[in-house]
């Protein structure tokens, strides 16, 4: 049997689309996750939890952005930000990167050919963050929503395994949001594995799995459904009240 050196073997089918294990991350002289263990699977999984509990470093922690001071970050079978997952990971940022002065559709289409991806991605990826009727505007006078709505877009290109959506629903309207998580849905469906930040509560209903973040440490592992029977409680908010307070001396 012989193996190619350039396409390392895959894992095997049942193994975690990512994993964190141990992972220890130092940021302005604090440790922001102290030994954080965490598995990434199939479907989408929402990550919830205080402003500056560290999701977002958790977040670049697997998209191989960020200096992890000990343990291990492993995408697709290999260490995260490593090169045969390159391309196969999406990333969108609250801060997205993307040229002001070119328009939304020139954005793409540059970001579409530096993946390879195909021109054809292009109209798919506006179409799924609704975006078409801004495609000839120039992102510089976009607002802040449809800005990150670009920033969006990119991230799909290429129809990425495993997607790491920072907040990406921020600023935008109620029937906006619920059309983004049915999208998310839709992205989960075709096989890709959907990890979504955000602080907003009534979004953690729509997540397949819940991870409750704070201080660094994932409080809490499950189901919306699981974690309110877990708690007894009405709401995924009450029930991350009632989980806080247990863990409280
Ligand atoms: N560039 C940085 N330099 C130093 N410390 C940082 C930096 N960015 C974030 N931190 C610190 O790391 C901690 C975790 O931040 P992180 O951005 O991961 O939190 P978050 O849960 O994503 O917050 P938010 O919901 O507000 O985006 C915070 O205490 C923050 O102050």
């Amino acid at each position: 049997m012989s193996t190619s050196r350039s396409r390392p073997p895959e894992p095997p089918a049942d193994a975690p689309v990512a994993e964190l294990a141990g992972v220890v991350v130092r940021r302005g002289g604090r440790t922001v996750l102290p030994g954080l263990d965490v598995r990434i699977g199939h479907g989408v999984t929402g990550l919830l939890g205080p402003s500056g509990c560290g999701k977002t470093t958790l977040m670049r922690a697997l998209v191989g952005s960020q200096v992890v001071t000990s343990g291990s970050v492993t995408v697709l079978g290999h260490p995260a930000g490593s090169a045969p997952v390159r391309g196969r990971v999406g990333y969108a940022t609250q801060a997205a990167g993307v040229y002001d002065d070119l328009t939304v559709a020139q954005n793409l289409a540059f970001f579409a050919r530096v993946l390879r991806a195909g021109g054809a991605e292009v109209d798919r990826v506006l179409e799924v963050v609704d975006l078409h009727e801004q495609r000839g505007q120039v992102v510089g006078r976009l607002s802040g929503g449809q800005r990150g709505r670009v920033g969006l877009a990119l991230a799909l290109l290429g129809r990425p395994e495993l997607l790491v959506l920072d907040e990406p629903t921020v600023g935008l309207d109620p029937v906006l949001r619920a059309r983004l998580w049915t999208r998310f849905h839709e992205l989960a469906a075709d096989g890709a594995a959907v990890l979504v930040s955000s602080h907003v509560m009534d979004e953690a209903e729509r997540c397949d799995r819940l991870l409750l973040m704070r201080e660094g440490r994932v409080v809490a592992d499950g189901t919306p459904a699981g974690l309110r029977e877990r708690t007894g409680a009405a709401s995924v908010e009450d029930a991350f009240v009632a989980l806080v307070r247990g863990e409280q001396p």
